[in-house]
């Protein structure tokens, strides 16, 4: 086994992401959040653009999952093989690519877009975001090293649930011959907790640790309401 993997498994994965126009969107705010998610006891990393990659690089020991993002809508989560080689290129150990069947905008197939970018990084792992089972499965052929549930509800093939899509989670984590990493809404520790339950290699949560923004209004909106 892959000593890299072998650090996932049953662990907990920190998503630390800021957007664009928000106020952490900044490479030093986003190795401090990584930094502290570590010492919380997160096992790995997965961040987004190269800035932010670099800076954490330099703050964390544990393992990197990177992206990038261009754009926000269609294939957009490191579509090209040359964003791919960029994210690689910042000493991630893992690189998270668009993983779905639709078309890649510099007309690679997931396979030759695997393929090139591992010729060129025989050390590095792909993850594949996948939006369903069949995404997950097409992924596998296609030489991915994990399979992330990141698109499920987001590429137009699976509904957008308020919590983790466990139907399609379960489809994927039966079919899958290789680490899964459950990503997207997990919102809770006992979403996080199920998921390793069900199966999962290790689960990747975000939004609920990293985006102060989203989980102030979850308690604005209680507040709110009550
Ligand atoms: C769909 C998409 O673009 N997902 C992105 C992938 O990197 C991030 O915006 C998410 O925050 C990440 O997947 C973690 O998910 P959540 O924030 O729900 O825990």
């Amino acid at each position: 086994m892959n000593a890299i993997l072998d650090s996932l498994r049953g662990q907990l994965v920190v998503s630390c992401q800021a957007y664009p126009g928000e106020p952490m969107l900044d490479p030093r705010t986003m190795s401090q959040v990584a930094q502290a998610a570590v010492t919380g006891g997160a096992a790995a990393i997965r961040a987004k653009g190269l800035d932010d990659l670099r800076a954490i690089r330099a703050a964390v020991d544990v393992p990197i999952i990177g992206l990038v993002k261009e754009g926000a809508t269609g294939v957009y989560i490191t579509p090209t093989l040359e964003s791919c080689i960029a994210v690689a290129e910042t000493g991630c150990e893992i690189v998270a690519l668009d993983g779905t069947r639709r078309d890649r905008p510099d007309g690679l197939t997931l396979a030759e877009t695997v393929a090139c970018l591992k010729e060129r990084f025989p050390e590095v792992l792909v993850m594949a975001d996948c939006g369903s089972a069949g995404d997950a499965a097409a992924a596998q052929e296609a030489g991915a090293d994990i399979i992330g549930t990141t698109l499920v509800g987001y590429s137009g093939e699976r509904p957008k649930t308020d919590g983790p899509d466990w139907e399609a989670i379960d489809e994927i984590i039966a079919l899958a011959d290789r680490p899964v990493l459950v990503e997207g809404r997990v919102h809770s520790p006992a979403d996080a907790a199920e998921s390793i339950r069900r199966g999962a290699w290790g689960v990747v949560v975000g939004t609920a640790i990293t985006h102060p923004a989203t989980i102030t209004s979850w308690f604005a909106k209680a507040v709110a309401e009550a």
